[in-house]
């Protein structure tokens, strides 16, 4: 279900994949220990189709109950064929041991839909991470005739799954014998988890007409002659509603609880494992978590496993069937938090995990602020407002813990303290709300200065800092509340991890340390100004200066990842707007006689490069900014398609992430457009109001 992948190993954490992410989970013992399951519950599933309502409703409640509580349970007894099932995996056995290159004919790379053989990837190989398997995916197909009871395709539709028929005769039969009776099941399942929510019996249905099938069969062969046991399939949560997998004498499927143990599920014969995934965890609003899983096998055993992935129809809308549910909601919450972007993009080197999360058990303040933020970020994403309200509800709640721990003397200079202001002003600068933002930055600033030797990561509270401030500063008509030097100070004294000087220290921000110098040096000038006249011939000067050395940056050779190339190319670009808007060096050049500045390629630029950024991912939500500064110069009459094109592209990024910036960002360009005033980005015309990016 999942491609290559490299997951770092944490000391104390486990490191998975979900959610397109990788999220990191302590490993709490002793004490920190919390209520969580350590074993799979089994349930069992003869009367699924029992014409009496209560036997339905019985079984609801207890795969409502599994499904919230593990996330993963057994269907014993269920009504598909036991025989079945054995021919499928003997069928997938004589699939598997045929030569190499016959499997090859059904390559997934000759179907539209990736269907049929995929080889084990010899770079996946490693012990420890990564997956070791060759698999056979098959699935909605609507070409096929087996699959005519469900939809028959319109003449002309091209098929997708590829069939060893040629080689292997059976394999087309056995597997949809067994495939056809799984099928009526999942179907029949999907009206039990929607009784298990509380709901009627068909108010899943909606979702699923034509639902995404997906078998893609895991045959992970001996890596070695001896018995170690080994991890073969990295971690990761499925994306589907619910996965069937059956499992046939060899076990290794592993699942994480809470305490982040695996636990494991061993062969059931002619049971399924049943585990919800993504889809359902937002129809279910959040009830029931997509639980992580891994497999481990030891190296000299062959195993196949036959998950039977069910997912909603491709084209249909989903959304939170219920209300979320609150138990110990700020705890789960924090954990969503570790896969946002600004708190550090990498488990290894997340100052989020690192430090913040840990802190959250001990510090009452810090625990409602993050719970804040990861609820206003959950409650974007599932479109919840009462969660909305909750957040703030939080925010206000850390702000009153604050303030009683202020008037503690012990605990006033602690790094819980640092922290927690600086995430308040970081919520701040999410809701848009200038007024608290302008109290905790500078207080999170003092107290920095004040207690600084005595932080644990001191470089994460200046940096961040920093960050926030002069991203704040650009966007609106405040003043820096760093000075220039003492930002520059903050910045020479960070290395990157690989030991570069002036990188910064935390992967958490996109753009290069010398762009940002700029922004400060130009930001600065532009707001010593004297308002409501023409800027002085050496004002242009020195801004012309800054856009020629902006101009002549080039970065740093081999340095970048592909994908944040991409997005430090469109903040280079998007910087020189910024001057160029500034001190309108579009209207009258760089100097007296002087050609004006073309900015259509800039805007191109920035365009090209965040389009070339994979979406939705952290990159994508990194350019905000820079594409911000390009669609300034979407002309109405012109660039009608461009602007709708950019509010489908915030609203697409905050669907995903969470972020209400882009919710920000998004009111303030539509406010500008629609006066056609000429808009500085900072004494924001008559924009008044929310604190932008
Ligand atoms: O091989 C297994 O038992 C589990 C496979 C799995 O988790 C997956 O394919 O998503
Ligand atoms: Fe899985």
């Amino acid at each position: 279900m999942y491609g290559q992948t490299s997951i770092p190993d944490v000391p104390g954490y486990v490191s998975f994949r979900a959610g397109h992410r990788i999220q990191s989970r302590k490993i709490l013992t002793g004490d920190e220990a919390k209520p969580t399951f350590d074993a799979i519950p089994s349930i069992d599933a003869s009367q699924i189709f029992s014409e009496d309502f209560q036997e339905r409703k019985r079984l609801a409640e207890q795969i409502g109950k599994a499904a919230q509580d593990v996330g993963f349970f057994y269907l014993i007894n269920p009504p598909v064929s036991g025989a079945k099932m054995d021919a499928a995996f003997a069928a997938l056995a004589r699939f598997f041991a045929l030569p190499e290159d016959v499997k090859m004919k059904y390559h997934v790379n000759n179907s539209p839909a990736f269907k049929g053989f995929n080889p084990v990837n010899p770079d996946e190989k490693r012990a420890g991470f990564g997956s070791a398997r060759e698999t056979f995916s098959l699935g909605r197909d609507y070409t096929d005739p087996e699959q005519h009871s469900i939809k028959v395709a319109p003449p002309g539709t091209v098929s997708l799954n590829q069939w060893p028929d040629a080689d292997l005769p059976e394999f087309r039969r056995d597997i949809y014998a067994y495939f056809t009776e799984v099928y009526a099941f999942a179907a029949k399942l999907v009206q039990i988890f929607s009784l298990a929510l509380g709901l009627e019996e068909t108010a899943l249905d909606e979702f699923f007409k034509f639902p995404f099938t997906d078998i893609t069969i895991n045959h992970y062969p001996p890596q070695a002659g001896d018995d170690t046991y080994r991890q073969v399939l990295f971690p990761h949560a499925d994306y589907g509603a619910f996965t069937l997998l059956a499992q046939k004498e060899v076990s290794g499927l592993e699942v994480l609880n809470a305490n982040a143990i695996w636990v494991k599920a061993p062969v059931v014969e002619h049971a399924f494992v049943v585990n919800t995934g993504s889809y359902f965890e937002l129809i279910s609003g959040g009830r029931w978590k997509s639980t992580v899983h891994r497999v481990c096998a030891r190296a000299n055993t062959d195993r196949t496993s036959l998950p039977f992935f069910f997912s909603p129809s491709p084209n249909t809308t989903i959304y939170p069937m219920v209300a979320l549910e609150d138990n110990d909601l700020e705890d789960q919450l924090t954990y969503d938090l570790s896969g946002i972007p600004y708190l550090g993009s990498k488990p290894e080197q997340s100052p989020y995990l690192l430090y913040v999360r840990p802190l959250t058990n001990h510090v009452p303040p810090l625990r409602y602020a993050v719970a804040a933020a990861a609820a206003c970020h959950v409650a974007i994403r599932f479109q919840n407002d009462s969660l909305k309200a909750r957040s703030r509800e939080w925010q206000l709640k850390a702000m009153e813990l604050m303030r009683q721990r202020l008037t503690s003397k012990a605990l006033t200079a602690d790094f819980g303290t640092v922290l927690t202001i600086l995430m308040m002003a970081q919520n701040d600068m999410c809701t848009g709300d200038c007024a608290e933002f302008d109290t905790h930055l500078p207080a999170a600033r003092a107290f920095v200065d004040e207690h600084g030797q005595n932080l644990p990561d001191r470089g994460y509270c200046e940096q961040r800092l920093a960050w926030l401030d002069i991203i704040r500063s650009t966007t609106s008509d405040h003043f820096l509340t760093f000075t220039s030097p003492d930002l520059k100070k903050v910045f020479s004294r960070y290395r990157s991890a690989s030991g570069h000087a002036r990188e910064w220290g935390h992967e958490a921000f996109a753009c290069p340390i010398d762009l940002l110098e700029y922004i400060v040096d130009v930001t600065v000038l532009y707001k010593i100004q004297p308002r409501g006249q023409l800027f002085s011939q050496a004002a242009i000067e020195k801004a012309s200066l800054f856009l020629e050395r902006v101009r002549g940056w080039t970065p740093r050779p081999g340095y970048y990842s592909e994908q944040m190339g991409h997005v430090v190319r469109a903040w280079h670009a998007g910087v020189q707007l910024y001057v160029i808007r500034l001190f309108r060096l579009h209207q009258h050049g760089c100097g007296e006689g002087d050609a004006a500045i073309q900015t259509t390629e800039l805007v191109e630029t920035v365009l090209a490069q965040a389009k070339a950024v994979k979406t939705p991912s952290a990159w994508s939500h990194a350019s905000i900014w820079p594409l911000f500064q390009a669609a300034l110069w979407f002309e109405e009459a012109e660039h009608l398609e461009r602007r709708q094109w950019l509010l489908d592209y915030f609203q697409m990024i905050m669907r995903t992430s969470g972020c209400n910036q882009l919710d920000v960002a998004a009111s303030t360009l539509k406010t500008i457009w629609k006066s056609g005033e000429y808009y500085d980005s900072v004494t924001a015309g008559n924009i008044t109001g929310s604190l932008i990016l």
